[in-house]
């Protein structure tokens, strides 16, 4: 049935309307003159000079954003745009490019940075350059550095120089140097009349050059204002937290400012290959959970509650479960004319940046698998392949054994150049949501089979590392990363990052105990075993998008060994009715789960199913009188150790006798107050008709916002066209500031959790989800009133009625088509 406006409901949804138009288009002019005004340093030089090499030590030096105009050209070359083939050939002749095309290249690189001190280097070349900029831009230079150089030496730079670039031979370098003369030089002259240039003699070492141009940056505004600044992130966790903001803001996607940078088209022939193998290392294959009729596991909503089953043991059966039901294939899907293959675990773009590890007990074997003595005679570390289910031994643990005892350890690692292949420099975000969704993957089937499982997060990044051999089998790293994106055969670029342990255990009962140090001292030891197998190469070609492997090293997690383990208590997620679930087994949903890629725009869903799939969104579940969510209690989000920090901020549109509009889930009650204050002020904070009690659900608006959700999610229809969609809302700063960067991925992780329940409950009463990772970030924030860094939106979801593609063919996960897609 469709969804009508009642007349009472008008006047609201015009109020509503008119509210949030006024905020869009606020938006627009907004967006660009709320910036605080950015330092702009152009920095001049002839061909060769020394520019680029003088920039990325004054970036590193004194934190400038580097904007090299020859770069952000000769990427855009080789991207395949319209224009590429044009300024291959300006640039080879020597010439310059349109200022238009250059500006607006620039103009978005400001736009995307997040840094407000930038050098522009090789820009302007000519006054045709200095015009458009400062008309399009609407800014002048702060400084000009030229560095001043004779041209014999420029000559014997640039011969020398051996980068590939098509304008490295005599020929272009002499119609170069004309160039410059005489194009150049004038605008030199132009920011020397108003006293801007800095002549700077660029004849000796490049140390020797950067001793001159030190004092001049040093003596700066803007260099002195940051001095505090500095000082105050001087210690490395402060350094740390201000690197993990710094990646998040110039990640955001902006209404007016352009999209995070990524790349412009995708490179079909690098594709990663989605499935990693350690090629000849010992296989176990895993035994295939069998399909309705004989499905044997729970019912959905049963899991939820605290009827688990009786624990199973550690056996090769129950653990072929365990990844059957969390992490293995769960179709292959075909076009004709292209094929690929899906997974129980879901991931953005279905690039599957997540890898899985178990380090298990020997195994005793079932019957049909009588031959495998390296699983079953002594403690292993095995890579899983999803692709044909089944283990790839990458050690045996010989004896003394990890100090683990009734327990599996679950590990996960991430590829961060599958995600990056596509979405550029936002994929960091976008690989943690998918360690979120493997993390709530494993505990709702861990619960299957009667085991609770739980975070181990004493542990430090170089613990994992030692833990999955990388330093064996990561390609080795360059002993310096770029300093701005590089194409180019970079196979370390392949390398796993590592994410995270979980440990399993029955569940009831005493949980083990984990002496941290003991686990570190006997992990320290396992890189000198026999590691086994060598990894497949993924793609022959990569991109390094640079700042997201700095970043990934800035929230390394350092060992908290002295926190000590300890598992929260169970507690039931209420349940407004069985009925809710039909009879869907937990096999049934998890394995049938889809990411829907088109909603109808019609369905309507019965409040009581809205409340029920949000009452199961609550981090502590059912709790008794004055008690307050926020503790991690429930499953699955009682896999994380911390209090949740992630919220939801609701865009109602077709929920029976709901009135449209913006409405707030509060999972942590601690923060209510500050997010009151922190949002706009004109909220309603109005408990929603028949809201169930012990669900902290607020309307702060009523009013159609399909359009605005739409707007706010890159324009998508799927974000319009479900029964709500959402945007979860983290408390960010403060969180990294109090516990440290490391919290950046784990933000992300929790909202993944969050992600794969509501993917789980959609499915469960009958409808799909989707995951948004692409949203414009502060236009979302200036919709709810947030400003700052308190509290950012880091995920989104729609959720309703999908449409179904009848054209695409599903085929069994087992046995696959035999391609790695
Ligand atoms: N002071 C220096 N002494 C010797 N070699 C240098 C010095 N500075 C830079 N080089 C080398 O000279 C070459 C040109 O330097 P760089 O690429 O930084 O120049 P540029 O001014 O940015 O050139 P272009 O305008 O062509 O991009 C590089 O190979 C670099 O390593
Ligand atoms: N403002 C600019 C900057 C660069 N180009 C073109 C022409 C240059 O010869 C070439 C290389 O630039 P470099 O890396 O030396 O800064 O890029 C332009 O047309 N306009």
């Amino acid at each position: 049935m469709k969804y009508r406006i009642t007349r009472t409901e008008v006047p609201n949804v015009l109020r509503f309307m008119a509210f949030f138009k006024t905020v869009i288009a606020k938006l627009a002019t907004e967006a660009t003159s709320n910036r605080c005004n950015p330092f702009i340093t152009f920095v001049l030089g002839g061909p060769g000079s020394g520019k680029g090499t003088q920039c990325v030590k004054i970036a590193e030096t004194f934190r400038f954003a580097h904007l090299s105009a020859g770069d952000l050209l000769r990427e855009e070359m080789s991207s395949n745009s319209e224009n590429g083939t044009m300024i291959h050939d300006i640039i080879k002749d020597g010439k310059i490019v349109p200022s238009e095309i250059t500006v607006n290249l620039l103009r978005k690189a400001i736009h995307s940075s997040g840094n407000h001190k930038f050098l522009i280097d090789g820009f302007p070349r000519n006054e045709e350059n200095r015009i458009a900029f400062e008309r399009i831009v609407g800014v002048e230079p702060d400084i000009v550095l030229f560095f001043d150089c004779p041209e014999e030496e420029m000559v014997k730079r640039v011969l020398n120089r051996n980068q590939g670039r098509v304008d490295d031979n005599i020929d272009t370098m002499k119609k170069r140097l004309e160039v410059f003369k005489k194009l150049n030089l004038p605008v030199i002259d132009y920011y020397s009349a108003k006293g801007k240039v800095c002549k700077i003699n660029a004849v000796g070492t490049v140390n020797e050059v950067f001793e001159k141009v030190q004092p001049v940056l040093a003596a700066l505004r803007c260099i002195r204002d940051d001095a505090l600044d500095i000082e105050s992130s001087s210690s490395s966790s402060a350094a740390a937290v201000d690197a993990a903001t710094r990646y998040h803001n110039r990640t955001k996607h902006s209404l007016t400012g352009g999209y995070a940078r990524g790349p412009r088209g995708l490179d079909w022939a690098n594709q990663p290959n989605p499935f990693l193998r350690f090629l000849s290392s010992p296989l176990l294959p895993l035994l295939h959970s069998p399909p309705e009729p004989h499905d044997d596991s729970p019912l959905y909503h049963s899991v939820f509650s605290s009827s688990l089953p009786p624990p199973q043991p550690f056996s090769h059966a129950s653990i072929s479960r365990l990844l059957y039901d969390s992490l293995s294939l769960s179709a292959w899907k075909s076009t004709g004319l292209s094929t690929w293959s899906l997974r129980v675990n879901p991931s953005s773009g279905n690039l599957h940046p997540t890898e899985s590890h178990l380090l298990s007990p020997p195994l005793p074997l079932s019957q049909q698998q009588p031959s495998s003595p390296p699983f079953s005679s002594s403690s292993f570390l095995a890579h899983y392949s999803p692709k044909d289910h089944s283990l790839e031994l990458r050690a045996s643990i010989s004896p003394p054994d990890l100090p683990l005892h009734r327990s599996l350890l679950l590990a996960f690692s991430s590829i961060l150049w599958r995600e990056a292949w596509k979405y550029g420099e936002r994929a960091f975000r976008y690989c943690n949501h998918d360690v979120g969704h493997a993390l709530a993957a494993a505990a709702v089937s861990a619960a299957t089979l009667g085991w609770d499982v739980c975070l181990l997060d004493g542990l430090g990044h170089d613990d994992l590392h030692r833990l999955l051999g990388l330093d064996r089998s990561n390609p080795p790293s360059p002993d310096r990363l770029p300093d701005r994106p590089v194409r180019g055969r970079l196979p370390w670029v392949e390398s796993q990052h590592p994410d995270c342990a979980l440990l399993i255990f029955p569940f009831g009962g005493t949980p083990p105990s984990v002496d941290y140090a003991e686990l570190a001292l006997a992990l320290s030891r396992l890189p000198a075993m026999e590691w086994l197998g060598k990894p497949n190469s993924l793609s022959k070609d990569h991109v390094c998008w640079d700042v997201i492997y700095k970043t990934a090293e800035a929230v390394k997690k350092p060992p908290t060994y002295g926190e000590g383990f300890s598992v929260n208590p169970f507690h039931r997620s209420p349940l407004i009715s069985p009925d809710l679930y039909k009879d869907m087994t937990v096999r049934q949903v998890v394995r049938k789960r889809r990411s829907a890629v088109d909603m109808d725009g019609v369905h309507v869903l019965e409040k009581d199913t809205f409340y029920q799939i949000l009452l199961h969104c609550l981090p502590s579940g059912e709790l008794g009188l004055g008690e307050k969510q926020g503790k991690q209690f429930t499953l699955p989000f009682r896999v994380l150790t911390w209090d949740a920090e992630v919220h939801a901020a609701l865009f109602v549109h077709r929920v029976r006798d709901l009135p449209k509009g913006l409405y707030f889930l509060v999972r942590n009650e601690e923060h209510l107050d500050r997010l009151k204050s922190a949002m706009r002020s004109e909220f309603e904070w109005e408990r929603p008709e028949g809201c169930p009690a012990g669900l902290p659900l607020y309307r702060l608006a009523r009013g159609d916002c399909r359009e605005l959700a739409k707007q706010l999610s890159c324009h998508q229809d799927i974000a319009s066209d479900g029964c709500f969609s959402l945007g979860m809302v983290a408390r960010f700063e403060p969180v990294l500031r109090e516990k440290g960067a490391w919290m950046y991925p784990r933000l992300f992780w929790e909202t993944g959790v969050l992600g794969q329940v509501l993917y789980l409950e959609a499915h469960a009463v009958g409808i799909s989800a989707t995951g948004i990772g692409c949203y414009f970030d502060d236009d979302v924030h200036e919709v709810l009133g947030l400003q700052g860094l308190e509290f950012q939106s880091l995920y989104h979801f729609t959720i309703g009625s999908p449409v179904l593609d009848k054209r695409i063919l599903s085929l069994p996960a087992y046995p696959g088509p035999g391609i790695d897609a």
